[in-house]
């Protein structure tokens, strides 16, 4: 049988999706990619944040899905909504890639510290924590793929991008990382580093297991349920500044998550534990309630105000 995989054209897309066809092949099946563009790919003059941002990278290919055009969609499980409408489902979650965000330049003297300094990003939360804790740097708005990110750089519209490791590393640009941000100040969006599947609910059930054991690494599935619990909870969507990572310290889940204002100056953060990635869910909804009671409700409401 040939499975079909719906991904968006750009090279980090593929790139994902051509990973997900390799596991499948290992497992015994045929694969055929289908590129389709997204509402993110065509609107390329606006942030995120202004768009509405809502399953903006994601729609086109759970449409497809619902018509039976595609039996499983490849997404960045950063792009993915925090909640997923009934007919749907998160199947599989790929082994998490280096989680940190990264700043990249083609000056090998690039030094965070220098003041005056322009960094590219089109992220409210790394926005946000890049006044915090390095308020004496600019940024500038980097939208558009990361080739079309890597070309602005080099024309001089920054100094540097801040990106996610996990594209960078997968598209082959290491060589100009100048700094690995630390995941305690910089910590970074629910699901990033890890490639999310998702499929029809009613795909069949035994097709569905197959796929699942040939795609699903269980220790990030249970990292990003609860990073996932948390995004939903803040009930924020994900053009506002919050944070979430989780780690496995043995069989111990833990959570970091957290809320910015977008000057940097208000900051709200949790950690809390639990025993078993049983409680994955209940953790991620413990944190952000936690966050939103000790301050994160004033934020989210000033950030309300802010876009009016
Ligand atoms: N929203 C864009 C997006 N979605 C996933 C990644 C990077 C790869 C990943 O985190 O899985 C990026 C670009 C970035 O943040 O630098």
């Amino acid at each position: 049988m040939i499975i079909r995989l719906a991904t968006r054209g750009s090279r980090l897309a593929l790139w994902q999706t051509e990973h997900v066809a390799q596991l499948l092949h290992n497992a015994g099946f045929a694969t055929e990619i289908v590129p389709m563009q997204t509402t993110g790919d065509a609107v390329q003059d606006r942030s995120l944040a202004k768009i509405g941002a809502k399953g903006v990278f994601t729609e086109e290919l759970e449409e497809s899905l619902r018509r039976g055009e595609t039996h499983l969609a490849v997404h960045s499980a950063k792009d993915v909504q925090s909640s997923i409408p009934r007919e749907l489902e998160l199947l599989a979650f790929l082994e998490r890639e280096q989680v940190n965000d990264v700043v990249l330049s083609y000056n090998e003297q690039f030094s965070l510290d220098k003041p005056g300094i322009v960094l590219g990003t089109s992220s409210t939360r790394r926005k946000a924590q890049l006044r915090r804790f390095y308020p004496y740097a600019d940024t500038a708005e980097a939208r558009g793929n990361l080739q079309t990110r890597l070309r602005k750089l080099e024309e001089g519209q920054y100094d540097a991008l801040v990106l996610a490791y996990a594209g960078v590393h997968r598209m082959g640009y290491d060589h100009l990382v100048r700094a690995v941000l630390p995941t305690d100040q910089f910590v970074p969006a629910t699901g990033q580093g890890s490639i999310a599947v998702e499929c029809a609910a009613n795909l069949d059930g035994a097709l569905k297991n197959q796929l699942k054991a040939a795609l699903d690494h269980p220790a990030t599935h249970a990292c990003l349920l609860a990073e996932r619990a948390f995004l939903h909870t803040m009930e924020g969507g994900c053009s506002i500044p919050s944070f979430a990572l989780a780690t496995l310290e043995g069989d111990a889940l833990r959570l970091h998550g957290g809320l910015i204002s977008l000057d940097g100056e208000e900051y709200v953060e949790e950690i809390q534990r639990v025993d078993s990635a049983a409680e994955a869910y209940a953790l991620g909804v413990a944190v952000a309630e936690s966050v939103l009671a000790r301050g994160g409700r004033e934020i989210l409401a000033s950030i309300r105000e802010h876009r009016g």
